[in-house]
């Protein structure tokens, strides 16, 4: 292309010469790292360095989703010219080079004529005088870097054949180590840079030859399919050998196994290496540990501390060294025969290749890329999320002047191709799951701990007071009897004296006694003849003494007995002390108690969490390693769709083993009691796991027995978001398979709610799953009453204003069931009477889609048609509904056999359809 009207294509006309590096080519490898380095130290770039909203890659916009932003950049492409070969020295003596280089500028001039030429502006000018090293470091070191940081990267060479794209990639260096190549010195860098204990490096070595691929690490392995993830855009190639390397030496023995592989290979097919375009792809996978925080908080008087734990993070980087077989014109070589062939693959690969990099140049909304397999393979890696570096080889010679343009445009374009890397990383949940078990381990002993603790304490307490108590009683209790003995020893010494004193009275008055102070009343009774004793006045003084010492006495005991009352009392004040100090310690245990609960309720919330994030992180890695590609992940859909389609059996099984494993970890009564959780969107996760859960048949009566069908009933009832519902709903058809479950859900009230649910749902998914619910129950002879009487056949009618199919069906099936139990029992004489299905209006839908283009819908309308024509109870009205036509319609075009020999019973042996046909007079034999 010319230059005149913007020779120069990188969103800049030549003559400005200004391009816009947001991760450059630099010649300065450490400036580049550094600079590389910082951008992907950006958590969230922003979309204002982004020119496209789509990222642009061989797989267009596939997956680049909202929030999950990349670093902007574009592919960088760097020219190499090779020096004049032995041939062209001679040949070419006369002539000046084809092109002239001006690497300060990153300039090349295309020699036009003799006075004329094109300038074009690359990334990187790399003369013949480049050494290896420096090509190296200025094409293929930016992108090493990257994908030891996580991200895919891609190394191209692309040229005329001849031109040194071998040489720039895939020499070995083995006589001069100054000539390795950049395969060997990016393993080079990869080694030096992991950790063998935690990371790892696998390489696989490919050709790709004439939309063939080829093991060039066990050819026999020689025709490898490509697998591309729908959701994420990932290739991979699952058939190819994958070996793990350890050290440079084995790597290198790989590749000469490769090159000698790829030399007898093309011996064999009368063909040459440059035929075919090589590649080699380098699985890089390291663990990032996770930084580990602290936060505290305060609660009343209480101060928390709480170790938040960050996952370690795995990065996965592929780096993709891709040698393209050399261009050439076909009429140019004159190729015939299978050579001709050859080369019309080889161009049409390339070619292929270059209208998907003009397409995503141009910004077109269609990039070609199923249109070869070299274009397939490099779906994901060149631009995309890929960091992409390209090195075009060109000859110096003017005879190939026309190659080399092309070359030089094809450089050109991948200019324009802009990529948005998104680093492959994956949290280390396993070992964020053992971790928080640890941690909650710790939490608990140190609960139970402070328990025993708390528990000991008041038993101390309560013994001291009761210790006290007894103590002050004893007390008491001797006090009293002291004092008792006292008083008693006191007044018997008392009584004693006395008696002794009244003794000698006695005796002194027999000897003669002494008449002192006598009054009137002694006096008259002395006149009258009586005796009077009267005692001496000391005596009087003395018993007067004694009786005051007395009185002291009591008075000192008394007091005694009221102080010894007051300790008593202190002592029931300090026991009624000891009791409410029990009471807070009481109070503190229970809050500890309740702390615990919650506790553990958090932790329950956080594995739910988690199982539903390893879940996920199962089906991701799973999808990334290219095992589970074509299993789109959706939760239960996408469960129940394992469980239905046989072909994903395997990785199917892989599933369940994976969810049955963190069932047994979290334990099913924790994941139930979520359930009920007040965060919505933990009730989602849980009735999310429940349903994965309930859709595999060995789960389905723990879940019953743990009362997880009351539950997800209960969420029909109270919950009033619909991905509740329809999640719930799903669980509950998978549950409704078996005949005792479906008696429960009758027997709890499930038909009432399920065709509540039927009535306010909107989205069809949430419908699909209802209508399969009912359609399970309507298999169930012995609940047709029941069935019906709790609104199930309307429900099923009612879900018909969605005319989504998947819908339909379900309904359909439901009818089916229900009719062919209706006419069971119609035969064994255990019903009577026109048909339910008539009787609440099915019957105009089942005659409308009789010959639905649905075949699950018109299969099961079929079967429904036949079954309720098989009593003449319900013939008047089939025929009044037109239902005779639908009838003869089957027996005539049906594709089934069992279907059309039911229809063929049914008008043969009832007498009401003969006679109408006879009547008619249609012959449907
Ligand atoms: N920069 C260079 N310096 C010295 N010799 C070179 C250089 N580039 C290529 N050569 C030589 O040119 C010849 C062709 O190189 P090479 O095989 O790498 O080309 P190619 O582009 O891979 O060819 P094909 O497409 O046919 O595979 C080889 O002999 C190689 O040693």
């Amino acid at each position: 292309m010319s230059n005149t009207g913007g020779g120069y294509r990188n969103g800049v006309q030549k003559g400005t010469v200004k391009v816009d590096r947001p991760l450059s080519l630099n010649s300065n490898p450490k400036s580049t790292s550094s600079s590389f380095k910082s951008k992907t130290s950006l958590a969230a770039p922003t979309a204002s360095g982004v020119r496209r909203s789509s990222t642009g890659s061989l797989g267009g916009s596939i997956g680049a989703s909202k929030g999950d932003a990349g670093v902007p950049g574009r592919v960088r492409v760097a020219v190499r010219l090779r020096p004049r070969n032995g041939e062209e020295l001679v040949t070419d003596a006369d002539f000046a080079d084809c092109v002239e280089l001006q690497p300060e500028l990153k300039r090349l001039k295309l020699r036009r004529n003799n006075w004329d030429s094109d300038t074009y502006e690359f990334d990187e000018v790399l003369t013949e005088f480049a050494s290896q090293k420096r090509v190296y470091e200025v094409v293929a070191k930016p992108v090493v870097e990257s994908v030891l940081d996580g991200y895919n990267g891609t190394i191209m060479a692309n040229g005329q054949t001849g031109t040194g794209k071998t040489y720039t990639l895939g020499r070995l260096g083995e006589e001069d180590t100054a000539a390795r190549g950049i395969m060997v010195r990016a393993l080079e860098d990869i080694l030096a840079e992991i950790y063998p204990e935690t990371d790892s490096i696998s390489i696989s070595y490919l050709q790709l030859y004439m939309e063939t691929i080829q093991d060039l690490l066990d050819p026999a392995n020689d025709n490898i399919s490509i697998m591309e993830d729908p959701k994420t855009g990932d290739v991979s190639l699952p058939g190819a050998t994958l070996v793990e390397i350890r050290d440079q030496q084995s790597f290198l023995e790989l590749l000469r196994l490769g090159e000698a592989h790829r030399f007898a290979a093309n011996t064999k097919l009368n063909t040459e290496s440059s035929r075919s375009h090589a590649i080699l792809m380098v699985h890089v996978k390291r663990t990032v540990k996770g930084i580990d925080s602290v936060l505290s908080s305060e609660n009343g008087n209480k101060s928390h501390v709480v170790k938040i734990l960050k996952p370690s993070v795995v990065r996965k980087g592929k780096l993709l060294v891709v040698d393209l077989a050399g261009s050439e014109r076909i009429d140019k070589s004159g190729s015939e025969g299978h050579t001709l062939e050859e080369a019309k693959s080889i161009n049409l690969s390339l070619s292929a290749l270059g209208k998907c990099i003009n397409a995503l140049a141009e910004n077109s909304a269609h990039v070609p890329v199923r249109d070869s397999k070299l274009t397939r393979l490099l779906r994901d890696s060149f631009g995309g999320t890929a960091r992409t570096s390209l090195v075009v080889t060109i000859g110096p010679s003017p005879r190939h002047r026309g190659e080399t343009a092309s070359t030089i445009m094809f450089g050109q374009r991948a200019m324009k191709v802009e990529n948005m890397l998104k680093i492959k990383e994956e949290f280390d949940y396993k070992s964020l799951s053992r971790r928080l078990d640890i941690q909650l381990d710790k939490l608990i002993a140190e609960h139970e701990r402070q328990q025993k603790a708390s528990r000991d304490e008041v038993e101390r307490i309560t013994i001291e007071a009761q210790k006290r108590i007894s103590e002050a009683e004893r007390n008491y209790a001797d006090a009293s009897e002291k004092e008792r003995l006292k008083y008693q020893k006191d007044y018997l010494e008392s009584m004693k004296n006395l008696e002794e004193q009244w003794a000698i009275d006695q005796q002194k008055h027999g000897s003669g006694r002494t008449t002192v102070g006598l009054n009137d009343d002694s006096l008259s009774k002395m006149s009258s003849g009586e005796v009077v004793e009267v005692p001496a006045a000391e005596e009087f003084a003395e018993v007067k003494k004694l009786l005051q010492n007395e009185t002291l006495l009591r008075k000192a005991a008394e007091e005694e007995i009221d102080n010894l009352r007051h300790q008593l009392v202190q002592w029931k004040r300090s026991e009624a002390a000891g009791n409410s100090e029990m009471l807070n310690l009481r109070k503190l245990l229970e809050d500890e108690a309740h702390q615990k609960q919650k506790l553990e309720e958090e932790i329950a919330i956080l594995q739910s969490r988690l199982l539903q994030l390893s879940f996920d992180a199962d089906l991701t890695r799973r999808r990334l390693d290219g095992s589970g590609a074509g299993i789109v992940p959706g939760g239960l859909d996408s469960l129940i769709s394992e469980v239905k389609n046989p072909q994903l059996k395997d990785s199917g099984d892989a599933e369940k083993a994976s969810v049955a494993k963190l069932f047994e970890q979290v334990g099913l009564q924790k994941i139930l009691s979520l359930l009920e959780a007040e965060d919505a969107d933990i009730r989602i996760h849980a009735v999310k796991v429940v349903a994965n859960l309930a859709a595999e048949e060995a789960n389905q009566e723990r879940i019953v027995e743990a009362g997880g069908l009351a539950s997800l009933l209960m969420l029909l009832k109270s919950s009033e978001d619909e991905t509740i519902h329809r999640v719930a709903a799903g669980a509950i058809a998978n549950l409704a398979m078996n005949e005792t479950n479906q008696e429960l859900i009758m027997a709890q009230g499930g038909i009432c709610l399920l065709s509540m649910t039927a009535a306010n749902a909107k989205d069809p998914q949430t419908l699909r799953m209802v209508a399969g619910a009912i359609a399970n129950l309507c298999g169930n002879e012995k609940l047709q009453m029941k069935l019906r009487g709790g609104g199930g056949i309307k429900a099923l009618l009612g879900m018909i204003r969605c005319r989504h199919p998947d819908v339909l069906a379900q309904v359909a099936r439901g009818i089916a069931n229900f009719a062919k139990c209706e006419s069971r029992a119609s035969t064994q004489g255990t019903k009577t009477g026109k048909s339910l299905l008539i009787e609440d209006g099915a019957l105009p839908w089942i005659v409308q889609n009789t010959n639905n283009e649905a075949s699950p819908i018109r299969r099961h309308v079929e079967l429904a048609l036949c079954h309720l024509a098989q009593h003449e109870v319900n013939a008047k009205d089939m025929i009044s509904g037109g239902a005779l036509w639908e009838l003869v319609r089957i027996l005539r075009d049906c594709s089934r056999e069992d279907i059309r020999s039911l229809a063929r019973r049914t008008l043969t042996s009832s007498p009401t359809f003969k006679a109408e046909l006879k009547r008619l007079r249609i012959d449907y034999g």
